[in-house]
């Protein structure tokens, strides 16, 4: 009798659990919705001011994709933007109140303590998307300033529209970029000089050029077609096994950061354990037999 509750309770609890892990919370600059089987699109809200990236924002960035990695629906990302404009960075009346909250300080280490906080909490609200082991892809279309290539550039591939323009503004706005740019986008463009001239002159580059310095793999006509294209590569890589699409992830990332035997030591620490789960076993099986559905647990 006792036995047959707890296990009962256990059932309950187990289910709550996964309920727990599939919903997402509400967010007011993010629309969020479960696009197509184990892929979730993430969209910037706030057309009506460019998207511009208030603090509201960069936290339910955070937020959400430290929501994502947790949900097992949840495969692969697309990011992209409702409105006129991808992101217009950084909101400039935000930071005006960060201007005053640090000038309610009269010494320097309380007002430095203030904004080391704010950049570093907006910091790690973009590397959240790094550290979510599930791919992302954005989709970007006309203006991306500022925050927003700093957004991009923590994602795992790029695409556009032909109008797509981007820009590293920062030095226009008297700062030096600090959250991402400066760090990732370096190592994902093929010429440092080019990245330098990009960061130093905050000149606006435009799709073509993006592709051509392999910042973008696409460019695409349209918003439509980029988002059509876009989530049928999401589909795609869903469909794989999510023990190995994640894992890549996580020793690619690992690897941009390492030697080249660290990144070797990495990986074999993890397959060792990993190439015992039963998605390599699936996978081996269904190419073996010519199987195009394999299914896979989630994960
Ligand atoms: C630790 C964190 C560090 C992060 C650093 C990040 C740095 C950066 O992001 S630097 C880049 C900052 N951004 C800019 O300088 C862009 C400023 N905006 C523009 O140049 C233009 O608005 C834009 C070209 C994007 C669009 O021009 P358009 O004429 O088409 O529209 P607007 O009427 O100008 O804008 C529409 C409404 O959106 C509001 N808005 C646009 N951008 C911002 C912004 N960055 N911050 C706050 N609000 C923005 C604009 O005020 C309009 O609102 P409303 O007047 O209420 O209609």
């Amino acid at each position: 009798m006792f036995l047959g509750t707890s296990s009962f309770q256990k059932g309950i609890l187990f289910f709550r659990n996964i309920s727990k892990i599939s919903a997402m919370s509400q967010y007011h600059t993010l629309k969020i919705e479960n696009s197509k089987e184990f892929v979730y699109s993430v969209q910037l809200n706030r057309p009506e001011k460019a998207n511009a990236m208030n603090k509201t924002m960069w936290l339910e960035i955070g937020k959400c994709f430290n929501e994502l990695n947790e949900n097992t629906d949840c495969r692969v990302i697309v990011l992209s933007a409702n409105g006129k404009y991808f992101t217009s960075g950084i909101d400039l009346f935000d930071l005006m109140n960060l201007g005053q909250e640090v000038a309610n300080h009269d010494d320097i280490a309380r007002k430095s303590k203030v904004l080391r906080c704010f950049i570093k909490t907006y910091q790690d609200c973009l590397t959240a998307i790094e550290k979510c082991d599930k791919p992302v892809l954005t989709a970007i279309h006309n203006g991306c300033i500022g925050g927003g290539v700093d957004l991009v550039s923590a994602a795992d591939i790029r695409y556009c529209t032909d109008d797509a323009w981007f820009q590293l503004k920062e030095t226009e706005i008297g700062m030096a970029a600090d959250v991402g740019t400066l760090q990732r986008m370096q190592k994902s463009i093929g010429s440092m000089s080019t990245f330098n001239e990009l960061a130093f002159t905050a000149r606006k580059f435009h799709s073509k050029e993006a592709k051509s310095i392999g910042f973008v793999t696409q460019v695409y006509d349209t918003k439509e077609s980029m988002l059509e294209n876009v989530m049928n590569i999401a589909s795609n890589i869903a469909s794989k096994s999510p023990v190995g699409v994640q894992m890549t992830k996580r020793s690619i990332i690992y690897s941009r950061d390492h030697t080249v035997q660290e990144g070797l030591d990495h990986i074999a620490d993890w397959n060792q354990t990993l190439l015992q789960s039963e998605d390599f076993i699936k996978a081996s099986m269904a190419v073996a037999t010519k199987d195009k559905n394999p299914i896979f647990s989630k994960l």
